[in-house]
């Protein structure tokens, strides 16, 4: 059983509505340090809704939600938020800044070297293909490491398999340091993370 304090974010009888109508109802949920949480379902069963209703982006239209403070946590959309008249490397600043993460020179330069695009730290961003935008998108992931609980809304859309296993190493070492993460995938995960468990949102949105 998890304790309080290895408990990174719990929720009971959580019910969310969009546009009126209620689409996603969950008896039970909880994420504790060191692990992983796939959400599954089929187009429109509620992982968006879900995420971001965890994020603190939407109210729940019932039950209790339990998470540390937003200081805590990184919510990444599904929607990439690069700008195309940015470079690469002034988009990631510009992200780190928007999510109040590190911002230090060396630690965006190490983010931009580790998700292999510090060959394209000048370009604009409108010249990226799509899954060099996640990668940009991703790689403040590295600047993150103070935020205990990483939610991602499929963070693996379009990513080629070197983007992936970057992915992968990022999540894992999250997990190592006491972290937790919650990802929506249409895809399978990676065999190499540990310590993940799966939670099916059916097509009426309920777990
Ligand atoms: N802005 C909105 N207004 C009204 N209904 C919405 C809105 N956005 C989503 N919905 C509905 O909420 C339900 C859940 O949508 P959501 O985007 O959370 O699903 P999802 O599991 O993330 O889907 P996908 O796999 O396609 O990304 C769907 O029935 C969808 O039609």
């Amino acid at each position: 059983m998890t304790s309080d304090r290895d408990c990174l974010i719990q929720a009971h009888s959580l019910s969310c509505d969009r546009g009126g109508r209620r689409v996603l109802t969950l008896p039970q949920l909880s994420l504790a340090r060191g692990a992983g949480l796939w959400l599954r379902g089929r187009n429109g069963s509620g992982k968006t809704t879900l995420l971001r209703t965890l994020a603190g982006l939407s109210a729940p239209a019932g039950g209790t939600l339990t998470r540390h403070d937003r200081a805590q946590w990184l919510y990444v959309g599904h929607t990439l938020a690069i700008k195309d008249e940015l470079s690469v490397a002034e988009n990631l600043e510009c992200l780190a800044e928007l999510g109040a993460l590190d911002t230090r020179p060396r630690g965006v330069q190490g983010a931009l070297v580790r998700w292999q695009l510090w060959e394209r730290r000048d370009q604009p961003a409108r010249r990226l293909s799509q899954g060099l935008r996640r990668r940009v998108s991703l790689a403040r992931l590295d600047l993150a490491a103070g935020r205990h609980l990483w939610l991602l809304d499929e963070p693996f859309d379009a990513l080629d398999d070197e983007g992936q296993a970057l992915l992968t190493v990022a999540l894992m070492r999250h997990q190592v340091r006491r972290g937790g993460w919650i990802l929506s995938s249409h895809q399978g995960l990676p065999g190499e993370l540990q310590g993940v468990q799966t939670l099916w949102l059916d097509a009426k949105g309920t777990a």
